[in-house]
């Protein structure tokens, strides 16, 4: 009886470190990360750099995401979406989330000083501070444009995995930053337009509190556009082929036809955030396919 009990709370306690790692955006991130290994090289990437980049990748990034559940307790505590939170409950206690995060970024760091190089493990660790510390901590409290400036930090994965392959900073890598750094304020402004009133609840100045829903629908559509611009490049500056200049377009192209949805009402504000992630991966899927049908062509 004892037993179970305690099996029982060690599994919760399992589950709810599960929950503060945001399993589901840190392995969406990693797809962006093997990509970015991929294009990094004409040839196959080592399966040892592969594997254990993208984990060191990976557990700093759950780092990321369980330090940002410990600053932002009293946000969560007020908001419908998060109040059920490990520690906006009281579930996980904040000292038992330090220790977590801490073991995830040491032990991913060191993964990455060992198996990539100083450079990749550097510029992680910038990206946890970036996220878990500059955007929680400050930017989120403090202008509506904190996701903007913040999401240069969720837009580094496809960085850091060139970087684990080639050790440098190159062209290509940055341009894959910025695709997901202009993605990201459509997907989370439509997510914000439906959680309008959690965030003004919680005092948080998201776009569709400090500026209103009218405004945050036209940002939408306008960075919709430019996410359009910019991912044509790739095809433009010959470092992607016609398999994905296709794909990309059919993917603008619906995620326009919501961004203009959300525009004319907010009930589309779902659909369109929920189509914001199938898009990034299926874009991402296709530079990679893109990618190794060239390879194999040239071969
Ligand atoms: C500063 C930048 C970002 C902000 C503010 C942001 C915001 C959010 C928020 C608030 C949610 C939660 C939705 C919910 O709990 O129902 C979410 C979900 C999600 N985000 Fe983002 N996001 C950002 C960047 C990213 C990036 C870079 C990726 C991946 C490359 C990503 C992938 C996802 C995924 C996959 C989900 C769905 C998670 C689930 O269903 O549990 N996000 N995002
Ligand atoms: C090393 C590395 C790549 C770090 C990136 C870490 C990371 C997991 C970024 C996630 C981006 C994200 C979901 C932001 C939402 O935070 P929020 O606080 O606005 O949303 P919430 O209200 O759901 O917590």
């Amino acid at each position: 009886m004892v037993n179970s009990t305690l099996e029982q709370t060690k599994s919760s306690m399992a589950h709810d470190l599960w929950e503060m790692c945001k399993p589901k955006v840190v392995m969406l991130m990693i797809i962006t990360s093997v990509v970015g290994m991929a294009l990094a090289t004409p040839g196959w990437v080592d399966p040892w750099v592969m594997f254990f980049g993208n984990l060191g990748i990976a557990l700093v990034a759950a780092s990321g995401a369980a330090i940002n559940h410990i600053v932002d307790e009293r946000i969560d505590q007020k908001m419908q979406r998060t109040e059920r939170r490990p520690i906006a409950t009281g579930r996980v206690t904040p000292a038992v989330g330090v220790a977590f995060a801490a073991v995830l970024a040491v032990t991913g760091s060191v993964i990455l000083a060992l198996f990539t190089n100083y450079l990749t493990m550097w510029l992680t660790l910038a990206a946890l501070v970036g996220y878990a510390f500059i955007y929680t901590g400050f930017l989120k409290r403090a202008t509506p444009q904190n996701i903007v400036i913040g999401g240069l930090a969720g837009a580094a994965p496809p960085l850091l995995g060139w970087v684990a392959v080639t050790g440098q900073i190159d062209p290509m890598a940055l341009l894959l930053v910025l695709i997901v750094f202009t993605w990201t304020p459509p997907h989370f402004w439509a997510l914000a337009i439906h959680r309008r009133d959690d965030y003004a609840r919680a005092e948080v100045p998201m776009l569709p509190v400090t500026h209103g829903v009218a405004y945050t629908q036209l940002f939408v559509v306008l960075y919709t556009f430019l996410l359009a611009v910019v991912t044509a490049l790739p095809f433009l500056i010959m470092e992607a082929g016609r398999l994905y200049l296709l794909a990309a377009i059919l993917l603008n192209l619906r995620f326009l036809y919501w961004a203009f949805k959300l525009r004319e009402d907010v009930v589309h504000a779902m659909p369109t955030f929920k189509f914001s992630i199938s898009y990034l991966l299926w874009l991402f899927t296709a530079l990679l396919v893109d990618h190794y049908v060239s390879l194999l062509l040239a071969m």
